[in-house]
């Protein structure tokens, strides 16, 4: 698409693979392997959600990821001091900063990162001074990224649930949502991800969108892994990202 820039990259979330394990209590399907096939078939980065009730990445598949593979690990995680600590251990990539309720089915909105600043600030900071570059994981509006901007993180990821859940003429109202907040986040010299319910039938109008650096799609993949394998899955979203650019 004309006015695109550099290559979006897409990092693949592998929580769920460990949610099918978890569902016998074993240790197979193991989200190792599928971190080791991700990396294989030119995916850019590796990203897991460490949860509070720890539904599916547990903590020892953290450090077994990382020795699986080079490729970059996002860990998203909850602001509290047990998931700090864990990732102050670990030195993931990067940090993606994430809201959490316990009983919730998914992550179902971004970060108050406006309402929270000062909880927030020590967290990205000691993230920060350990190396570890620090997502935002908000709602597209101009309120949070200025609370992200404040809060000093260099990157942001938008939530793109409602996106992924609107239908007929909200989908555009949605997608400019996004788009408008990319523009203003690349403006003020910060890095926009996109991610969150995404696929193959909706990621294009994203990856579309100039400002966005990265994707980061999990849930639909694994889906779809279940019918055509997850390098073929990979790979299809992969080349309808490339054909939207
Ligand atoms: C933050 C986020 O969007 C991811 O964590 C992803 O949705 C997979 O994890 P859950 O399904 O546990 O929310
Ligand atoms: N941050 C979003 C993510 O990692 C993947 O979300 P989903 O594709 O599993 O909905």
């Amino acid at each position: 698409m004309p006015g695109a820039t550099a290559r979006l990259r897409l990092g693949v979330n592998i929580d769920h693979v460990a949610t099918i394990r978890n569902a016998r209590g074993g240790d197979h399907p193991d989200p190792v392997r599928a971190a080791e096939i991700v990396a294989a078939c030119g995916s850019d980065g590796i990203t897991a959600h460490l949860r509070e009730d720890r539904r599916h990445i547990r903590d020892e598949d953290l450090a077994r990821i990382q020795a699986a593979t080079d490729l970059p690990l996002n860990l998203e995680m909850a602001a509290t001091d047990e998931m700090l600590a864990i990732a102050l251990r670990h030195r993931p990539h990067a940090a993606c900063i994430v809201p959490e309720k316990r009983e919730e089915r998914t992550t179902e909105g971004g970060l108050d990162a406006a309402g929270q600043h000062n909880h927030l600030a020590p967290v990205v900071a000691r993230l920060t001074d350990a190396g570890i570059r620090v997502s935002l994981f908000i709602e597209a509006s101009e309120r949070q990224l200025e609370a992200a901007l404040r809060l000093g993180a260099p990157v942001v990821e938008f939530h793109t649930g409602e996106y992924a859940h609107a239908r007929g003429e909200q989908v555009s109202v949605e997608l400019k949502r996004i788009a408008d907040m990319a523009a203003l986040a690349a403006k003020n010299g910060i890095e926009a991800h996109a991610g969150h319910g995404l696929t193959y039938t909706n990621v294009q109008p994203i990856a579309a969108i100039p400002q966005l650096a990265e994707l980061n799609i999990g849930h639909y993949l694994v889906g779809e892994a279940v019918f055509v394998g997850l390098e073929a899955a990979v790979r299809r979203m992969r080349e309808l990202m490339d054909h939207a650019r």
